[in-house]
């Protein structure tokens, strides 16, 4: 019996090895065959699929977060990203940046590209997060940044649902608790690398708004001044109340007023009060609605986004589009009205917490498409100076709050008087002493009140018409943008 089975054993031991030793030739027959029959750039290509799929499977997964959304808008999770890992850079990391903006107190600490940071969450789950730069290829193109957050397969839905989300949690936190620089983003300067949360803003350029205007120093009616911090704060805390009554988180401003009465001030003030960026958008450089979206999509949430000079600008859009050969696009001919419909829609269909600002020497200049109800929430006239707002002038530049004889003076003739913000101050800084700074103010005043009343003897004479072509100059020069 025993023998017997030895002897089965046997015999199928020698099938096994005759059926292998015929497995083995016909291999060696089709590698010979393969060798001689398939041309060797597809044997290469072969042996690489073949070891792509016997090759041991990775348990490991790797999501890439682009700096860029779509290739346009700012992705927040890579800002966010970028600020929360600059709090966790150890000694195993060998480079990482600082930096600094002048009126910030703490130092900016981010990670220099290529380094590797490990992160836990939950004790359970480990992450590796690698920041990557590609340079521009043959000199085009920018640079693309984007970073890769690697972790095991397992965890991929805690990974999406809950700890990237805290990242973004964490990285607001820092950014709230951090004292903000404010930003100035136009689009003809260069990427400013270390903007804190985040480098560079898409097709925007920026350096830090050093404008000193604070609601303080602004000479303007204290009424209006005080309307216009209620409604911001208002704005700021109406998040539910604009969700609820299915608005967008958007607040739009029409600044108008003289050269000189601080409408670009106030806009800084604004800036500065709110520590909102601001994105200065010139439309003067603008040839088709393609490329305002791709402008509008790259602006970050808690910003002001300023068209100054609305009245220029698109006069000369047009006047452009007709005699240069640019490309731009006809179906969507650069209109003023048609530019504020299509601003207004974009704008309110993308990212929260943004205002609006347009300014413009002459409001009845403006086409009605601007002025209409609904359309800007508050138009603020930004006026002559009063003795009020001098008395803010006088304790900006002086540091004075009275003065026995030339107060009650200077406040007389200013309030007769179409005598800018500007060009009070402009006097004020001549000289340090108090007295001395005065008197030129009220020498100033004087000359202005002559000239005043020579212009009222001019216009009944019918020589209105030059003053006229004056302020259309001015408007000329805008546009050209001459310094
Ligand atoms: N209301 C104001 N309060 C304080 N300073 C002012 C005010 N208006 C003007 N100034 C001073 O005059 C300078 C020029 O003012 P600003 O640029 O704000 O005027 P503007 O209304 O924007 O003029 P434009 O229409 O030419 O753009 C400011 O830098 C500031 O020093
Ligand atoms: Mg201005």
């Amino acid at each position: 019996m025993m023998f017997s089975a030895a002897g089965d054993m046997q015999s199928a031991a020698s099938t096994l090895f005759s059926a292998y030793a015929s497995f083995a030739a016909s291999m060696m027959l089709i590698r010979t065959m393969a060798n001689d029959l398939v041309p060797s750039p597809v044997q290469t290509y072969l042996q690489s699929v073949l070891q792509y799929l016997f090759a041991p499977v990775s348990n490991q997964i790797t999501v890439v977060v682009h700096e860029h959304h779509g290739g346009i808008s700012r992705n927040e999770v890579y800002e966010a990203a970028e600020v929360y890992l600059g709090t966790k850079i150890s000694p195993n990391n060998a480079r990482f940046k600082v930096g600094k903006a002048p009126k910030q107190k703490s130092l900016n600490i981010s990670l220099e590209k290529g380094e590797e940071i490990v992160d836990r969450f939950d004790n359970d789950i480990e992450l590796k997060w690698r920041f990557i730069s590609t340079e521009p290829q043959y000199g085009h193109g920018n640079e693309k940044r984007f970073s890769e957050l690697n972790f095991d397969k397992r965890y991929k839905d805690r990974v999406v649902n809950e700890y990237l989300p805290s990242v973004l949690a964490k990285s607001k936190e820092i950014k709230d608790s951090v004292d903000k620089v404010v930003k100035l983003y136009t689009r003809d300067c260069f990427y400013d690398d270390d903007r804190y949360g985040g480098g560079g803003g898409g097709v925007w350029g920026s350096i830090n708004l050093d404008h000193p205007a604070t609601f303080d120093t602004l000479a303007m009616d204290p009424e209006l001044k005080k309307a216009i911090i209620d409604d911001l704060e208002r704005f700021l805390k109406r998040k539910d109340f604009y969700k609820k009554v299915g608005k967008a988180w958007k607040r739009g401003y029409l600044l108008y007023g003289p050269p000189g009465t601080g409408k670009s001030s106030l806009i800084a003030a604004m800036a500065n009060y709110l520590k909102f960026d601001v994105y200065d958008l010139e439309l003067t450089s603008l040839y088709s609605n393609s490329e305002l979206t791709r402008i509008l999509v790259s602006t970050t949430n808690r910003s002001i986004l300023v068209i100054e000079d609305v009245d220029c600008s698109v006069e000369m859009q047009d006047r452009k589009a007709g005699t240069t050969g640019r490309p731009y696009d006809h179906n969507t001919k650069l209109t003023l009205s048609g530019l504020l419909n299509f601003i207004d829609g974009l704008w309110s269909s993308c990212g929260d917490e943004r205002i609006i600002i347009f300014t413009t020497n002459y409001r009845e200049r403006l086409d009605p498409a601007l002025l209409r109800p609904g359309r800007m929430d508050m138009h603020i006239h930004m006026s002559y100076c009063t003795s009020q707002g001098f008395k803010i002038l006088a304790s900006n530049y002086l540091g004075i709050h009275h003065h026995h004889a030339l107060f009650g003076e200077i406040e007389g003739l200013i309030e007769n008087l179409e005598v800018t913000p500007a060009e009070v101050a402009e006097e004020l800084m001549k000289s340090e002493d108090a007295d001395i700074a005065l008197a030129g103010l009220v020498n100033f005043l004087k000359r202005k009140e002559m000239e005043a009343s020579e212009i009222a003897e001019d216009k009944t004479n019918g020589l209105e018409v030059l003053r006229e072509e004056n302020e259309l100059e001015l408007c000329e020069t805008k546009k050209l943008k001459i310094p």
